[in-house]
Protein backbone atom coordinates (compact mmCIF):
# COMPACT_ATOMS: atom_id res chain seq x y z
CA UNK A 1 0.00 0.00 0.00
CA UNK A 2 1.12 3.63 -1.07
CA UNK A 3 1.99 5.58 2.01
CA UNK A 4 3.09 8.75 0.40
CA UNK A 5 3.59 10.84 3.64
CA UNK A 6 4.98 7.91 6.13
CA UNK A 7 7.35 7.15 3.12
CA UNK A 8 9.08 10.40 3.89
CA UNK A 9 9.35 10.11 7.33
CA UNK A 10 11.91 8.54 10.42
CA UNK A 11 9.49 5.71 11.08
CA UNK A 12 10.15 2.31 10.59
CA UNK A 13 9.40 1.41 6.91
CA UNK A 14 7.87 -1.59 5.30
CA UNK A 15 10.58 -2.22 3.46
CA UNK A 16 12.68 -2.87 6.24
CA UNK A 17 10.69 -5.22 8.03
CA UNK A 18 12.69 -8.33 9.40
CA UNK A 19 15.88 -6.46 9.04
CA UNK A 20 17.15 -6.70 12.96
CA UNK A 21 20.62 -5.57 12.29
CA UNK A 22 19.76 -2.55 12.77
CA UNK A 23 20.10 -1.03 16.58
CA UNK A 24 16.84 -0.24 18.85
CA UNK A 25 17.12 3.42 19.27
CA UNK A 26 16.76 6.86 17.17
CA UNK A 27 16.01 6.34 13.51
CA UNK A 28 17.97 10.13 13.31
CA UNK A 29 19.83 11.92 15.66
CA UNK A 30 18.23 15.42 16.92
CA UNK A 31 19.20 18.94 14.87
CA UNK A 32 20.37 21.83 16.50
CA UNK A 33 17.13 24.10 17.38
CA UNK A 34 18.74 26.66 14.77
CA UNK A 35 18.20 24.08 12.28
CA UNK A 36 14.36 23.70 13.24
CA UNK A 37 12.14 25.78 10.71
CA UNK A 38 11.28 28.23 12.68
CA UNK A 39 7.68 29.22 11.09
CA UNK A 40 4.56 27.44 10.65
CA UNK A 41 3.92 25.14 7.96
CA UNK A 42 1.79 26.66 5.00
CA UNK A 43 -1.62 25.26 4.62
CA UNK A 44 -3.89 25.90 2.00
CA UNK A 45 -4.99 29.63 1.65
CA UNK A 46 -8.76 29.63 2.92
CA UNK A 47 -7.10 28.13 6.29
CA UNK A 48 -5.03 29.66 8.96
CA UNK A 49 -2.94 28.38 12.53
CA UNK A 50 -4.79 28.82 15.90
CA UNK A 51 -3.68 27.56 19.22
CA UNK A 52 -6.26 26.15 21.57
CA UNK A 53 -6.17 27.25 24.86
CA UNK A 54 -8.25 24.42 26.47
CA UNK A 55 -8.87 26.62 29.80
CA UNK A 56 -10.87 28.69 27.36
CA UNK A 57 -14.24 28.05 27.86
CA UNK A 58 -15.41 29.25 24.22
CA UNK A 59 -12.11 27.41 22.36
CA UNK A 60 -12.59 24.38 24.61
CA UNK A 61 -16.76 23.99 23.55
CA UNK A 62 -15.62 24.54 19.97
CA UNK A 63 -12.80 21.67 20.21
CA UNK A 64 -15.38 19.77 21.88
CA UNK A 65 -17.97 20.05 19.19
CA UNK A 66 -15.38 19.49 16.54
CA UNK A 67 -14.72 16.08 18.03
CA UNK A 68 -17.86 15.33 19.19
CA UNK A 69 -19.13 15.85 14.89
CA UNK A 70 -16.21 14.59 13.18
CA UNK A 71 -13.54 12.24 15.32
CA UNK A 72 -12.87 8.51 14.73
CA UNK A 73 -16.02 5.90 14.75
CA UNK A 74 -16.00 2.72 14.15
CA UNK A 75 -15.99 0.52 11.05
CA UNK A 76 -19.95 0.25 10.78
CA UNK A 77 -20.51 3.98 12.35
CA UNK A 78 -22.38 2.70 14.94
CA UNK A 79 -20.45 4.67 17.56
CA UNK A 80 -18.06 7.84 17.51
CA UNK A 81 -16.24 8.86 20.21
CA UNK A 82 -17.92 11.71 22.41
CA UNK A 83 -14.30 13.12 24.81
CA UNK A 84 -16.11 15.09 27.09
CA UNK A 85 -14.59 18.80 28.10
CA UNK A 86 -13.30 17.85 31.58
CA UNK A 87 -11.62 14.77 29.84
CA UNK A 88 -10.24 16.90 27.25
CA UNK A 89 -8.61 19.59 29.72
CA UNK A 90 -7.30 16.61 32.03
CA UNK A 91 -6.07 14.74 28.89
CA UNK A 92 -4.20 18.02 27.70
CA UNK A 93 -3.15 19.80 31.07
CA UNK A 94 -0.34 16.65 32.30
CA UNK A 95 2.61 18.37 34.24
CA UNK A 96 4.83 20.23 31.84
CA UNK A 97 2.40 20.30 28.75
CA UNK A 98 2.85 22.82 26.06
CA UNK A 99 -0.24 25.01 24.99
CA UNK A 100 1.36 25.70 21.32
CA UNK A 101 1.06 21.92 20.77
CA UNK A 102 -2.79 22.26 21.47
CA UNK A 103 -3.08 22.65 17.66
CA UNK A 104 -6.01 24.30 15.39
CA UNK A 105 -6.92 25.13 12.29
CA UNK A 106 -9.56 27.63 11.35
CA UNK A 107 -11.29 28.30 8.26
CA UNK A 108 -10.28 32.26 8.03
CA UNK A 109 -13.36 33.62 6.14
CA UNK A 110 -15.69 32.16 8.80
CA UNK A 111 -12.86 31.76 11.61
CA UNK A 112 -14.71 28.04 12.58
CA UNK A 113 -12.19 25.88 13.94
CA UNK A 114 -12.43 22.97 10.88
CA UNK A 115 -9.44 20.71 12.40
CA UNK A 116 -7.18 19.48 15.71
CA UNK A 117 -4.16 17.68 16.46
CA UNK A 118 -2.07 17.30 19.67
CA UNK A 119 0.71 16.70 21.81
CA UNK A 120 1.75 16.09 25.70
CA UNK A 121 4.81 15.68 26.93
CA UNK A 122 5.94 12.09 28.22
CA UNK A 123 8.99 10.17 29.57
CA UNK A 124 8.40 6.97 27.77
CA UNK A 125 10.74 3.87 29.02
CA UNK A 126 11.94 1.61 25.83
CA UNK A 127 13.67 -1.42 27.50
CA UNK A 128 16.13 0.01 29.58
CA UNK A 129 15.94 3.65 28.01
CA UNK A 130 13.51 6.49 29.46
CA UNK A 131 12.95 8.73 26.59
CA UNK A 132 11.66 12.33 26.59
CA UNK A 133 8.68 11.94 23.80
CA UNK A 134 5.13 13.57 22.70
CA UNK A 135 2.03 11.88 22.97
CA UNK A 136 0.29 12.68 19.69
CA UNK A 137 -3.52 12.62 19.89
CA UNK A 138 -7.06 14.06 18.72
CA UNK A 139 -6.09 14.62 15.23
CA UNK A 140 -9.34 15.12 13.40
CA UNK A 141 -9.85 16.83 10.32
CA UNK A 142 -14.22 17.86 9.33
CA UNK A 143 -15.50 15.35 7.58
CA UNK A 144 -16.30 18.26 4.90
CA UNK A 145 -12.59 18.48 4.65
CA UNK A 146 -11.59 14.71 4.21
CA UNK A 147 -8.77 14.30 1.01
CA UNK A 148 -7.34 17.70 1.14
CA UNK A 149 -4.04 16.22 2.28
CA UNK A 150 -4.73 18.40 5.61
CA UNK A 151 -3.10 15.51 7.67
CA UNK A 152 -0.04 15.41 6.67
CA UNK A 153 0.72 19.20 6.76
CA UNK A 154 -0.97 19.17 10.70
CA UNK A 155 1.58 16.40 11.40
CA UNK A 156 4.74 18.29 9.94
CA UNK A 157 3.57 21.12 12.12
CA UNK A 158 2.93 19.19 15.33
CA UNK A 159 6.22 17.70 15.12
CA UNK A 160 8.03 20.94 14.24
CA UNK A 161 6.39 22.57 17.41
CA UNK A 162 7.82 19.46 19.37
CA UNK A 163 11.29 19.66 17.78
CA UNK A 164 11.08 23.47 19.04
CA UNK A 165 11.10 22.14 22.53
CA UNK A 166 14.18 19.60 21.83
CA UNK A 167 11.69 16.44 21.79
CA UNK A 168 12.72 14.12 18.83
CA UNK A 169 11.02 11.05 19.54
CA UNK A 170 6.84 10.18 19.73
CA UNK A 171 4.34 7.86 20.58
CA UNK A 172 0.92 7.68 18.88
CA UNK A 173 -1.78 5.05 18.18
CA UNK A 174 -4.19 4.64 15.39
CA UNK A 175 -7.49 1.84 14.04
CA UNK A 176 -5.52 2.15 10.53
CA UNK A 177 -2.19 0.23 9.92
CA UNK A 178 0.74 2.67 9.07
CA UNK A 179 4.76 2.38 8.73
CA UNK A 180 5.53 0.43 10.96
CA UNK A 181 3.46 -1.01 14.17
CA UNK A 182 5.30 -1.77 17.20
CA UNK A 183 2.73 -3.38 18.30
CA UNK A 184 -1.19 -4.17 17.32
CA UNK A 185 -3.68 -5.04 20.41
CA UNK A 186 -7.25 -6.07 20.23
CA UNK A 187 -10.40 -4.12 21.85
CA UNK A 188 -12.58 -6.69 24.67
CA UNK A 189 -15.47 -5.52 25.79
CA UNK A 190 -17.39 -6.45 28.76
CA UNK A 191 -21.10 -5.85 29.29
CA UNK A 192 -22.40 -4.35 31.84
CA UNK A 193 -26.09 -3.27 30.51
CA UNK A 194 -26.39 -5.80 27.93
CA UNK A 195 -30.27 -5.01 26.84
CA UNK A 196 -28.78 -1.52 26.21
CA UNK A 197 -25.63 -3.08 24.24
CA UNK A 198 -28.18 -5.38 22.15
CA UNK A 199 -30.91 -2.60 21.48
CA UNK A 200 -28.27 -0.73 20.02
CA UNK A 201 -26.85 -3.98 17.57
CA UNK A 202 -24.30 -4.02 19.00
CA UNK A 203 -24.57 -7.36 21.00
CA UNK A 204 -26.68 -10.09 19.71
CA UNK A 205 -28.67 -12.59 22.27
CA UNK A 206 -26.64 -15.48 21.60
CA UNK A 207 -28.91 -18.96 20.08
CA UNK A 208 -31.33 -20.48 22.66
CA UNK A 209 -30.21 -17.15 25.12
CA UNK A 210 -33.48 -14.67 26.34
CA UNK A 211 -32.58 -11.28 27.05
CA UNK A 212 -33.21 -11.84 31.27
CA UNK A 213 -30.97 -15.11 30.68
CA UNK A 214 -28.76 -12.99 29.14
CA UNK A 215 -29.23 -10.36 31.80
CA UNK A 216 -28.61 -12.68 34.53
CA UNK A 217 -25.22 -13.85 32.66
CA UNK A 218 -23.67 -10.29 33.30
CA UNK A 219 -25.24 -9.55 36.45
CA UNK A 220 -22.18 -8.16 38.91
CA UNK A 221 -22.43 -8.30 42.55
CA UNK A 222 -23.95 -4.92 44.50
CA UNK A 223 -20.15 -4.24 46.02
CA UNK A 224 -16.58 -5.48 45.85
CA UNK A 225 -15.49 -8.57 47.30
CA UNK A 226 -12.15 -7.64 48.40
CA UNK A 227 -11.28 -6.12 52.06
CA UNK A 228 -9.48 -2.82 52.10
CA UNK A 229 -10.49 -1.79 48.40
CA UNK A 230 -11.15 1.55 48.34
CA UNK A 231 -11.00 4.43 46.35
CA UNK A 232 -7.48 6.49 45.60
CA UNK A 233 -6.50 9.44 47.74
CA UNK A 234 -3.81 12.39 47.48
CA UNK A 235 -1.93 10.51 50.60
CA UNK A 236 -2.28 7.44 48.34
CA UNK A 237 0.08 8.91 45.73
CA UNK A 238 3.90 8.66 46.91
CA UNK A 239 2.72 4.71 47.53
CA UNK A 240 0.57 4.02 44.48
CA UNK A 241 3.47 5.53 42.48
CA UNK A 242 5.78 2.61 44.01
CA UNK A 243 3.52 0.33 43.34
CA UNK A 244 2.97 1.17 39.77
CA UNK A 245 6.91 2.37 38.96
CA UNK A 246 7.48 -1.45 40.44
CA UNK A 247 4.29 -2.96 38.47
CA UNK A 248 5.16 -1.50 34.94
CA UNK A 249 9.32 -2.31 35.08
CA UNK A 250 8.32 -5.45 33.62
CA UNK A 251 7.48 -3.92 30.08
CA UNK A 252 9.19 -2.98 27.09
CA UNK A 253 7.46 -0.27 26.68
CA UNK A 254 6.01 1.77 29.71
CA UNK A 255 5.54 4.95 30.72
CA UNK A 256 7.78 6.35 33.27
CA UNK A 257 5.59 8.05 36.25
CA UNK A 258 6.86 9.83 39.15
CA UNK A 259 4.82 11.42 41.79
CA UNK A 260 3.87 14.43 39.90
CA UNK A 261 2.69 12.51 36.95
CA UNK A 262 0.28 10.19 39.15
CA UNK A 263 -1.30 12.20 40.75
CA UNK A 264 -2.51 13.77 37.52
CA UNK A 265 -3.27 10.91 35.92
CA UNK A 266 -4.65 8.68 38.36
CA UNK A 267 -6.00 10.33 41.12
CA UNK A 268 -10.01 10.32 40.69
CA UNK A 269 -11.19 12.94 38.69
CA UNK A 270 -15.20 12.91 38.09
CA UNK A 271 -16.33 11.49 35.16
CA UNK A 272 -12.93 11.08 33.53
CA UNK A 273 -11.23 8.51 35.76
CA UNK A 274 -11.53 6.66 38.47
CA UNK A 275 -8.95 4.76 40.46
CA UNK A 276 -8.91 2.30 43.34
CA UNK A 277 -6.10 0.22 45.48
CA UNK A 278 -6.48 -2.57 48.22
CA UNK A 279 -5.00 -1.02 51.23
CA UNK A 280 -4.42 -3.95 53.67
CA UNK A 281 -6.80 -4.12 57.03
CA UNK A 282 -3.60 -5.56 58.87
CA UNK A 283 -1.17 -3.89 57.96
CA UNK A 284 -2.30 -0.67 55.79
CA UNK A 285 -0.07 -1.70 53.37
CA UNK A 286 -1.19 -0.38 49.70
CA UNK A 287 -0.40 -3.62 48.01
CA UNK A 288 -2.89 -3.71 44.44
CA UNK A 289 -4.61 -0.91 42.40
CA UNK A 290 -7.06 -0.52 39.61
CA UNK A 291 -8.40 2.05 37.20
CA UNK A 292 -10.80 2.88 34.52
CA UNK A 293 -10.89 6.51 32.79
CA UNK A 294 -14.24 7.36 31.26
CA UNK A 295 -14.89 7.89 27.48
CA UNK A 296 -18.44 8.46 26.61
CA UNK A 297 -19.76 7.97 22.31
CA UNK A 298 -22.49 9.31 20.45
CA UNK A 299 -24.31 6.08 19.36
CA UNK A 300 -25.34 7.25 15.91
CA UNK A 301 -28.98 6.49 14.37
CA UNK A 302 -30.69 5.27 16.88
CA UNK A 303 -33.78 6.21 18.01
CA UNK A 304 -33.76 5.02 21.79
CA UNK A 305 -30.67 6.06 22.95
CA UNK A 306 -27.77 8.54 22.10
CA UNK A 307 -25.36 7.65 24.26
CA UNK A 308 -22.69 4.99 25.53
CA UNK A 309 -21.35 5.01 28.56
CA UNK A 310 -18.42 3.31 28.20
CA UNK A 311 -15.36 2.90 31.10
CA UNK A 312 -11.44 1.98 29.54
CA UNK A 313 -9.41 -0.11 31.64
CA UNK A 314 -6.21 2.06 32.01
CA UNK A 315 -3.51 0.85 34.68
CA UNK A 316 -4.09 -1.85 37.18
CA UNK A 317 -1.78 -3.41 39.45
CA UNK A 318 -2.01 -6.73 41.25
CA UNK A 319 0.58 -7.72 43.70
CA UNK A 320 -1.52 -9.17 46.63
CA UNK A 321 -4.94 -9.26 45.49
CA UNK A 322 -5.34 -12.20 42.00
CA UNK A 323 -5.67 -9.36 38.85
CA UNK A 324 -9.08 -11.71 38.21
CA UNK A 325 -10.99 -10.58 41.15
CA UNK A 326 -9.11 -6.89 41.11
CA UNK A 327 -10.76 -6.78 37.79
CA UNK A 328 -14.11 -7.89 39.19
CA UNK A 329 -14.57 -5.24 41.61
CA UNK A 330 -13.61 -2.93 39.36
CA UNK A 331 -16.34 -4.09 36.73
CA UNK A 332 -18.54 -4.00 39.89
CA UNK A 333 -17.62 -0.40 41.25
CA UNK A 334 -18.65 0.58 37.06
CA UNK A 335 -21.28 -1.33 37.08
CA UNK A 336 -22.63 0.62 40.21
CA UNK A 337 -21.61 4.06 38.22
CA UNK A 338 -24.03 2.99 35.34
CA UNK A 339 -21.84 2.57 32.83
CA UNK A 340 -23.26 0.50 30.06
CA UNK A 341 -19.59 -1.41 29.01
CA UNK A 342 -16.46 -1.51 30.10
CA UNK A 343 -13.58 -1.89 27.63
CA UNK A 344 -9.77 -3.42 27.79
CA UNK A 345 -6.65 -3.92 25.15
CA UNK A 346 -5.22 -7.30 25.53
CA UNK A 347 -2.00 -5.46 26.66
CA UNK A 348 0.22 -6.30 30.25
CA UNK A 349 -1.61 -8.57 31.79
CA UNK A 350 -5.22 -8.29 30.42
CA UNK A 351 -5.12 -11.57 28.87
CA UNK A 352 -5.19 -13.12 32.18
CA UNK A 353 -8.39 -12.06 32.87
CA UNK A 354 -10.29 -11.20 29.86
CA UNK A 355 -11.99 -14.38 29.01
CA UNK A 356 -12.84 -15.50 32.65
CA UNK A 357 -14.43 -12.14 33.40
CA UNK A 358 -17.19 -12.63 30.41
CA UNK A 359 -15.43 -9.93 27.86
CA UNK A 360 -16.05 -10.54 24.51
CA UNK A 361 -13.12 -10.13 21.47
CA UNK A 362 -13.94 -6.46 19.84
CA UNK A 363 -13.72 -6.40 15.53
CA UNK A 364 -11.46 -3.50 16.11
CA UNK A 365 -7.29 -3.23 16.38
CA UNK A 366 -5.24 -0.58 18.09
CA UNK A 367 -1.99 0.12 16.77
CA UNK A 368 0.84 1.70 18.72
CA UNK A 369 3.39 3.44 16.84
CA UNK A 370 6.95 5.10 17.59
CA UNK A 371 7.84 7.91 15.45
CA UNK A 372 11.96 8.18 15.10
CA UNK A 373 12.66 5.00 17.48
CA UNK A 374 13.33 2.15 16.11
CA UNK A 375 12.50 -1.05 18.27
CA UNK A 376 14.41 -4.14 17.97
CA UNK A 377 11.03 -6.60 16.74
CA UNK A 378 7.55 -5.76 17.25
CA UNK A 379 6.32 -6.70 20.64
CA UNK A 380 3.77 -8.92 21.81
CA UNK A 381 0.88 -6.54 23.42
CA UNK A 382 1.55 -7.97 26.91
CA UNK A 383 4.98 -6.55 26.20
CA UNK A 384 3.38 -3.31 26.29
CA UNK A 385 2.70 -1.35 29.37
CA UNK A 386 1.48 2.01 27.46
CA UNK A 387 -2.53 3.04 27.68
CA UNK A 388 -2.61 6.44 25.54
CA UNK A 389 -6.17 8.29 25.68
C1 LIG B 1 -19.59 -1.48 23.00
C2 LIG B 1 -18.15 -1.69 22.67
O1 LIG B 1 -17.66 -0.70 21.74
C3 LIG B 1 -17.27 0.49 22.24
O2 LIG B 1 -17.27 0.68 23.44
C4 LIG B 1 -16.91 1.56 21.30
C5 LIG B 1 -17.49 2.79 21.54
N1 LIG B 1 -17.24 3.84 20.75
C6 LIG B 1 -16.38 3.73 19.70
C7 LIG B 1 -16.13 4.86 18.92
C8 LIG B 1 -15.26 4.80 17.87
C9 LIG B 1 -14.61 3.61 17.57
O3 LIG B 1 -13.75 3.63 16.48
C10 LIG B 1 -12.79 2.60 16.38
C11 LIG B 1 -14.84 2.46 18.33
C12 LIG B 1 -15.74 2.51 19.41
C13 LIG B 1 -16.03 1.40 20.24
S1 LIG B 1 -15.23 -0.14 19.96
C14 LIG B 1 -13.48 0.25 20.08
C15 LIG B 1 -13.17 1.06 21.33
C16 LIG B 1 -13.09 0.09 22.40
N2 LIG B 1 -13.07 -0.67 23.19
Amino acid sequence: KRHKFWETQPVGQFKDAGDTSVPEGPIEPPAPLSEVKQEPYNLPSPYEWTTCDMDSEGTCTEVYNLLKNNYVEDDESMFRFNYSKEFLRWALHPPGYYKSWHIGVRAKASKKLVAFITGIPARIRVRDVVVRMAEINFLCVHKKLRSKRLAPVMIKEVTRRVHLENIWQAAYTAGVVLPTPITTCQYWHRSLNPKKLIDVGFSRLGARMTMSRTMKLYKLPDSPATPGFRKMELRDVPAVTRLLRDYLSQFVVAPDFDENDVEHWLLPHENVVDSYLVESPKTHEITDFCSFYTLPSSILGNQTYSTLKAAYSYYNVSSKTPLLQLMNDALIVAKQKDFDVFNALDVMQNECFLKELKFGPGDGQLHYYLYNYRTRHALKPSELGLVLL
